[in-house]
């Protein structure tokens, strides 16, 4: 594979967007910010074995999930996700087939969102495949969901369902054996094509106040983050959680999943009583599963706290995916 060779055959020949004035072939790329808009800037990184397996994952896959997760964080702060660029280290068993099938799932989503590939690095890895994603994206002034915009008496809500990537990749891992009773194919693909709620975003980012997360570590530790950021009390009820109704029958360890599994890319939020009867009536129009799941209590407190369903409320530990433990 010649280095040079690839990204030519990378780059592309249009652009969605015509405010890209330099993109790929420079030693930057430039574009022309809108007016009125803020710019997004998010990077998230997935490396061979810690992510994902060659084994059940194809270059395809990989390239989807790598932007999908980018995005997933733009859609968190409400925004428009417009560019993107791509770092990767390819080990050298790879074929230039193999990296371009990784552009083809990248693009896959790409042309979903009418996002333009501006820029990138390409290095040889001596172990595992590296690949990291840079999104710009972009929301109207003051507009963005941040995380400390929860205040008492909020809805407590979260879109889809969770629990079902973590049963996905326990699948793909061979812990969970398929039987008749759970919708493999469905968890699996919860698992490698998470699908970002980038309108969901649009729309919060339009109400007076919306705080937002997406579920990367866990269910448990984005609504620990809101709760840190915002310094309130989050009130969570168990029997409120939206769950495929599959996972029950799939793994003793399916509550464990959906507190902490991680990786189903959803977005939980708060937003005030009124306006959740707005994004309620929006997502319900719009055919987009969205759950009340609880509410942001009076105390000033940061904590989270779940109503099991024998009614017994215990604190919910800030536990989830975390690199280094
Ligand atoms: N190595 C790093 N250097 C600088 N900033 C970082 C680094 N790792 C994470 N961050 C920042 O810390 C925050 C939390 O990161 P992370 O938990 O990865 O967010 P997310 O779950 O939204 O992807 C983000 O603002 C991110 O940009
Ligand atoms: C082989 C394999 N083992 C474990 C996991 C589970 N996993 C890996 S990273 C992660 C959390 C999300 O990734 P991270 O890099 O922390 O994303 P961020 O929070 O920055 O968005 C999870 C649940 C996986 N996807 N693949
Ligand atoms: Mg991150
Ligand atoms: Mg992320
Ligand atoms: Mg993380």
């Amino acid at each position: 594979m010649d280095e040079f060779d690839l990204i030519h055959s990378i780059t592309p020949h249009s652009h969605y967007h015509p405010s890209v004035d330099v993109g790929i072939g420079d030693d930057g790329a430039v574009y022309t910010a809108s007016p009125h808009m803020q710019q997004i800037v998010c990077l998230d990184t997935m490396v061979e074995n810690v992510h994902f397996k060659l084994e059940y994952s194809s270059p395809h896959d990989i390239g989807y999930k790598a932007l999908a997760v980018n995005i997933s964080d733009v859609a968190a702060m409400g925004g428009i996700p417009k560019f993107y660029l791509v770092s990767l280290a390819v080990p050298s068993c790879w074929q230039k087939a193999d990296v371009q099938a990784m552009y083809e799932g990248m693009a896959e989503l790409a042309k979903l969102y009418q996002m333009d590939l501006i820029g990138g690095d390409t290095v040889s890895a001596s172990g595992q495949a590296v690949i990291t994603v840079t999104v710009i994206g972009e929301v109207e002034k003051d507009c963005a969901c941040l995380r400390s915009s929860a205040r008492p008496g909020d809805v407590v809500f979260v879109t889809g369902d969770i629990g079902s990537s973590a049963a996905g990749l326990s699948l793909l891992l061979g812990e969970t054996l398929p039987s008749a009773f759970h919708t493999t194919d469905y968890f699996i693909r919860k698992h490698k094509r998470p699908v970002p709620r980038v309108q969901v975003g649009r729309f919060c980012s339009q109400l007076q106040r919306a705080a937002l997360n997406d579920i990367s570590d866990g269910l448990a530790s984005e609504l620990h983050e809101i709760a840190g950021a915002s310094s309130v009390t989050i009130e969570i009820e168990e029997q409120l959680l939206p769950v495929h109704p599959d996972l029950p029958e799939a793994n003793s360890e399916w509550k464990k999943w959906v507190l902490f599994g991680g990786e189903d890319f959803e977005l939980v939020g708060t937003v005030s009583q009124q306006e959740w009867i707005s994004l309620l009536d929006y997502c319900t129009q719009s055919g987009i599963p969205i759950a009340k799941i609880g509410a942001v209590s009076e105390r000033k407190e940061a904590c989270v706290l779940l109503t099991a369903n024998d009614q017994r409320q215990i604190v919910l530990e800030k536990k989830g995916y975390n690199h280094f433990k």
